[in-house]
């Protein structure tokens, strides 16, 4: 893993929290994107050589519904960039991880992804990210 890459925020407003993220950074979001397949609106911020994601859910059984009915708004997952996500996947599964998808799907912001049990990982949502190649 090379660094993070962002770090996923659940909200319930993603409008209310964009204006909010924008005065905390002093810069505005650089995009918004959704993804159908996970049921969530997302929007990004760059910070340094980091970004922060901002999700709202779409609809009641993407991730980020239930993550919010359970825990309220907050840190969701911790995303890494990685060059080889496939080579990731297959090192982490023999580190005893369990992995949500071994097979990588479409995220957002151009990139790869893959997740894993946040009940192997302390506690902690981890999200493996490769850029795709254009
Ligand atoms: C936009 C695309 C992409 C990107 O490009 O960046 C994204 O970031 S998409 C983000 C949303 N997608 C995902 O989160 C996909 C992966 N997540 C999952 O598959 C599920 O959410 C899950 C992690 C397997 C949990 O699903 P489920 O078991 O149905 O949820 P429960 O609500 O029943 O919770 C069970 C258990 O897990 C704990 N949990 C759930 N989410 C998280 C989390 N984000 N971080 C930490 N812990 C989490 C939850 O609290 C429950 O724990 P217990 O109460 O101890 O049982
Ligand atoms: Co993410």
């Amino acid at each position: 893993m090379k660094k993070i890459e962002h770090i996923g925020i659940a909200v319930k407003d993603l409008e209310v929290s964009n204006n909010l993220f924008g005065k905390l950074f002093g810069k505005p979001h650089y995009k918004i994107e959704e993804v159908e397949s996970e049921g969530v609106r997302t929007s990004f911020f760059d910070i340094g050589p980091n970004k922060i994601e901002l999700l709202e859910a779409t609809n009641p059984e993407s991730p980020i519904a239930k993550f919010l009915e359970r825990k309220g708004e907050g840190v969701h997952h911790i995303a890494y960039a990685v060059d080889d996500i496939i080579a990731e996947i297959k090192r982490l599964k023999e580190e005893g991880f369990t992995v949500l998808n071994e097979t990588p799907k479409k995220g957002a912001d151009n990139k790869l992804v893959a997740f894993l049990h946040p009940k192997t990982t302390n506690g902690v949502l981890v999200e493996l990210c490769q850029e795709i190649e254009s």
